[in-house]
């Protein structure tokens, strides 16, 4: 995996992805003609997403691929991280459509079993790759567009809200929301920011504070998505939707994306290691490890 990942990295060039907020301090690149990057977990596993580029719409389809939930690893964040800068670096792309290869679930979000039993040290690397894949999709120059086919609980909600708009499978068996109090633990500031950012203050209130999950209907009814279709339809009306934002003139709908969304990445940015001892403090915690061992079990007896 490690190996995998340095391969990806090297292929990817080293500039933020805050460019069109004025942070950008590295070079720009470009892939040669339309791609498709697979990320691999090793040389002999199965891929854990694809990413094809079409060149002739400036649109790439992400689609994760980690097998049973999408739940995000540090190795599968940092390789959806690196897939988005390198799409970031392609002058030919201008829109990003992220979505689920697995039947049923767009994301399990976090994954549990790095924040259970696993060293401090082991917690802190973890914490900073969410956070970075947060940084990157929130401030990408790109148009992001989730098409949200399956449930997509806490950080998989997460990152469907970093994007531009956000489409969802007209499933009542899915569920969408921020449930992280049902799991005993506490959403960040920053994915609170989020959520206030994507539903408003009063409903991020009462929807944070209960863990709540959505069915469609009412994802849609509060914000949280912004569009519901049959299933089959998914990726072609989000390839649609991408039209119009590609309809603005991109600097004009940089800069205002930007504006909208700066003060909330700098609160980050200016916090980024006290928000990861936060997290190492609070997630080791024995009373918090008890509350995940729990969560995991009934996880688990769900399935028996
Ligand atoms: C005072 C200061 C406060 C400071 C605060 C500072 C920091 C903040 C601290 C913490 C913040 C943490 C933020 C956390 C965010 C998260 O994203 S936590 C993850 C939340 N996710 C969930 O609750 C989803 C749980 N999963 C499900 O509900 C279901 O699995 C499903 C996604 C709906 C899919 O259902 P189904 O198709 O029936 O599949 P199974 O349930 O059978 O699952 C298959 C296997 O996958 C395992 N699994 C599921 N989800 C996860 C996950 N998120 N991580 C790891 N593993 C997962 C599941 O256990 C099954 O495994 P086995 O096959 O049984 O081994």
């Amino acid at each position: 995996m490690a190996t995998a990942l340095r391969r990806l990295a090297k292929c990817s060039v080293s500039a933020r992805l805050l460019s069109f907020a004025g942070h950008s301090r590295g070079r720009r690149g470009h892939f040669a003609r339309p791609c498709t990057v697979v990320a691999q977990r090793n040389f002999s596993s199965a891929s854990t997403m694809t990413v094809d580029l079409d060149s002739s719409t400036g649109i790439a389809v992400m689609k994760l691929h980690s097998p049973p939930v999408n739940s995000l690893s540090l190795d599968f964040l940092t390789e959806i991280a690196i897939s988005l800068e390198k799409l970031e670096m392609n002058k030919g792309c201008r829109g990003v459509v992220v979505t689920s290869a697995l039947p049923k679930i767009f994301s399990a979000g976090l994954d549990i079993l790095e924040m259970y039993g696993k060293s401090p040290e082991r917690c802190g690397e973890f914490w900073r790759a969410v956070q970075e894949m947060w940084l990157k999709f929130y401030s990408s120059r790109l148009v992001t567009v989730a098409a949200i086919n399956g449930s997509s609980p806490a950080g998989g909600c997460l990152l469907s809200m970093t994007c531009d708009y956000r489409i969802m499978a007209d499933n009542p068996r899915y569920s969408i929301g921020l449930n992280e109090t049902q799991l005993g633990i506490v959403a960040p500031f920053w994915f609170k920011d989020t959520m206030v950012n994507t539903v408003g203050h009063r409903t991020a209130e009462i929807a944070l504070q209960l863990g709540l999950l959505y069915s469609p209907q009412d994802a849609l009814k509060i914000g949280m998505v912004d569009e519901l279709v049959p299933e089959e339809k998914l990726v072609s009306t989000a390839t649609e939707a991408m039209a119009r934002w590609f309809a603005i003139p991109d600097h004009a709908r940089q800069i205002t994306k930007s504006a909208m969304r700066k003060p909330t990445i700098d609160k980050l940015l200016s916090a980024r290691e006290t928000d990861i001892s936060n997290f190492v403090s609070f997630i080791t915690k024995d009373s918090i490890q008890k509350s995940l061992k729990l969560y995991l079990e009934n996880l688990r007896k769900k399935k028996a």
